[in-house]
């Protein structure tokens, strides 16, 4: 393993609920400082794989190195210290409802440092100009759209300036402005804050689009792997079918 540019590096996963095998003997490994997308069929086991990387989930059997260490065997208090490096948008945002749009950013903030309020305040108020909103402090998530409860939901997951930020399904359910909006966001959280971007997408026009590398994840295992010219011009049946999103192909609809 190159430990310098491989942020992440999985060998061997396997992970099955009873008798049913979610992960099969799956092998990937992201760079860093890249917007790395995993693509894959709904119910495919994304969000299985992106658990099992945040510790969220144990494997089976498998190797899973985040920054040359593997979490595999460590603990609770371990796998805790290793998740700060990690920001997370999740699909819903996840925003806490009865808090602000200000104390939702400051929430990580007050949890894991020993900053002032003033401090606090100041990263506050860059996170949330960062994503476009800023004077929307006092706004309760209620109030607020679907897209900007997601740039939200981002601005408290970048609030800790984490090496890697993860994003589960960041454009489901918004217009086509508001999902450039956010794509825009996540190429800017590579470029402006130096984190490595780790999104499990649907959305196979917009990660032909932002995605450095991207990663198709079918029957448990990653079955092709490159850049956005290199998918394109894969000839493996099932990666053609599922790029070109054809109905008609070796994978069936069920
Ligand atoms: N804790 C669990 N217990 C039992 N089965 C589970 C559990 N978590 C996930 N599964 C199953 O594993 C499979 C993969 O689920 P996963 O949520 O990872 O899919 P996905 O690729 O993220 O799908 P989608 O794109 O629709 O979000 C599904 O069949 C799901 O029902």
């Amino acid at each position: 393993m190159q430990q310098d540019r491989d942020i992440i590096h999985i060998e061997s996963l396997y992970k099955s609920f009873g008798d049913f095998r979610v992960l099969d003997g799956l092998d990937l490994t992201l760079e860093k400082d890249r917007v790395n997308i995993i693509i894959g069929r709904s119910g495919g086991g994304k969000s299985v794989l992106i658990k099992h990387i945040i510790g969220l989930l144990k494997p089976d059997r498998g190797r899973i190195l985040v920054r040359g260490e593997d979490i595999v065997p460590m603990d609770e208090g371990a796998m805790a210290r290793v998740r700060r490096d990690f920001g997370m948008l999740f699909q819903e945002a996840a925003l806490f409802d009865s808090l602000n749009v200000h104390e939702n950013v400051a929430f990580p903030l007050h949890e894991h440092t020993s900053k002032s309020y003033s401090e606090i305040d100041e990263v506050v108020q860059a996170k949330l100009a960062a994503v476009g909103l800023q004077g929307m402090d006092k706004k309760m998530p209620a109030e607020l759209s679907g897209g900007m409860r997601k740039r939200v939901g981002l601005a408290r997951a970048l609030a800790l300036e984490p090496k890697i930020v993860l994003f589960d399904e960041p454009t489901s359910g918004l217009d086509p402005v508001m999902a450039a909006a956010i794509n825009e966001l996540i190429q800017r959280t590579r470029q402006e804050f130096g984190a490595t971007c780790i999104v499990i997408s649907h959305d196979i026009d917009a990660t032909m689009k932002i995605a450095d590398n991207i990663f198709m994840l079918y029957e448990g295992k990653i079955i092709a792997r490159g850049s956005p010219e290199e998918l394109n011009e894969n000839t493996d049946p099932v990666v053609r079918q599922f790029i070109r999103g054809e109905a008609r192909g070796p994978i069936k609809v069920n």
